[in-house]
């Protein structure tokens, strides 16, 4: 084996074949089981796009019902796991949170050991149900505020926002929400994704599989990138510290988080749809500050010119452009969200693609164990 035989990172590698989605960077597109996300953003709810995801055909209005259903009596969380969350401190991260708790319900789940496909389609569908509770209240505990119950008259991102911050959400902030599930639903062999198929191959279980996939997501590389570029934002300030803040920034090769993608180089398709979400949010004034506070109407234009004037430098600088991280950011802030939530946010919407995975991995399964070149000493003995 050579140096060039060895593709660092798996880049340009294609190690599986999948139908679930169509990352194209050619001509810049993502099909879920064969339509555009932007069509699916467009007029879908979430509910019906996991659907799409997990069972290849969108659902009749009766599978639709029953899904919802099961959905709606699956969302609150057991006393063990809120007793998991309340027992990690306030001051860890958000992702260990969720990561824990995601694993108090395998431990709980009557088929955690069943990988058929009906067992395995059924516990996707009781974390789909159950994840949003578990944000909800892990955000709420660190305000200091009581437990919000879900309410079964709500559809997935309303209640979502209600049990978040315990008052009915806006038409503008449900619609952006909802957007931003659509789009974080699923992106073929990305770094989350491959783990939980790693995972899958060894013939593990569904749960371990989705608690290795949100560790995978946790890194700024990846999901942790839409907290990272919240962070950027407050670091700059405003609009007019773009550009000298990304010299400075450049000049340290740092990273500039929100940018750059291993597949899409012109462009990640989801950005604009997600950016026309945010900005749309941004125009009915209809944001509010962290926790659900009161902020001023100001901030809502302050954050998109501060978000045009960063990525019009970057790509003066760089030529390198937003990836979906970028928009729903900001998009998130101004829903009234922690910095440290976004990436569970991902995860509440990614962990129908990773389940999707999984049973497509079980269905013709080989063990992930690729080869390494070893570089380390000879061969050698110890002493007498
Ligand atoms: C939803 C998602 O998970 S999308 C990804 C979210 N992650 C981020 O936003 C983090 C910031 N972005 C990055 O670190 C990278 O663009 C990645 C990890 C996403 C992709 O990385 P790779 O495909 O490995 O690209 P790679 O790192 O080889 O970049 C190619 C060149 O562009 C530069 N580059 C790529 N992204 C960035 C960036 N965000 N800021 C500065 N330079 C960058 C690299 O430094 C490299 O330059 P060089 O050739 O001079 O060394
Ligand atoms: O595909 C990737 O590498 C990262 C990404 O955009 C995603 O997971 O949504």
């Amino acid at each position: 084996m050579t140096d060039t035989d060895i593709k660092k990172g798996l880049a340009g590698v294609v190690v599986d074949t999948t139908s679930i989605s169509k990352v194209n960077p050619e001509t810049n597109s993502l099909l879920y089981r064969g339509y555009p996300v932007q069509e699916l953003a467009a007029s879908l709810s979430y509910e019906q796009v996991a659907w799409l995801i997990w069972h290849g055909e969108l659902p009749t209005e009766a599978e639709l019902a029953e899904f919802t259903a099961r959905e709606r009596a699956g969302r609150a969380l057991a006393d063990n796991v809120k007793a998991a969350i309340d027992l990690t401190p306030t001051s860890s991260h958000p992702m260990d949170v969720v990561r824990t708790a995601v694993s108090v319900l395998g431990a709980n789940d009557p088929q955690t050991d069943d990988s058929s496909r009906e067992a395995n389609l059924a516990k996707s569908e009781r974390l789909f149900a159950a994840i949003p509770a578990i944000v909800a209240y892990d955000q709420r505990r660190r305000h200091g505020l009581d437990v919000v119950a879900p309410r079964d008259d709500l559809d997935y991102s309303r209640n979502f926002l209600w049990m978040t911050f315990g008052d009915e959400p806006s038409d503008a902030a449900a619609e952006v929400f909802r957007v931003s599930m659509v789009l974080y639903a699923e992106h073929s062999f990305n770094a989350s994704t491959f783990t939980a198929r790693v995972v899958t191959s060894t013939l593990a279980d569904l749960h371990s599989a989705v608690v290795a996939a949100i560790g995978a997501l946790k890194g700024p590389l990846h999901g942790g990138a839409n907290e990272a570029v919240m962070d950027v934002f407050d670091e700059i300030g405003s609009a007019d510290g773009a550009e000298a803040w990304l010299d400075a920034a450049l000049a340290e090769k740092r990273k500039i988080m929100g940018f750059g993608h291993r597949v899409y180089k012109n462009g990640d398709s989801r950005v604009p749809t997600m950016q026309a979400a945010f900005e749309k949010l941004v125009e009915s004034g209809e944001f509010r500050g962290v926790g659900g506070a009161e902020v001023s109407a100001g901030r809502g234009p302050d954050l998109v010119a501060l978000y045009h004037r960063l990525a019009d430098a970057m790509e003066a600088k760089k030529s390198i452009k937003p990836n979906l991280d970028y928009p729903s950011g900001p998009a998130y802030h101004l829903l009234g969200f922690d910095t440290k939530t976004f990436t569970p946010l991902f995860v509440a919407s990614r962990v129908v693609g990773w389940t999707a995975h999984v049973m497509e991995q079980l269905e013709a399964n080989a063990l992930i164990r690729p080869l390494s070149e070893y570089v380390g000493p000879d061969e050698r003995h110890l002493q007498n």
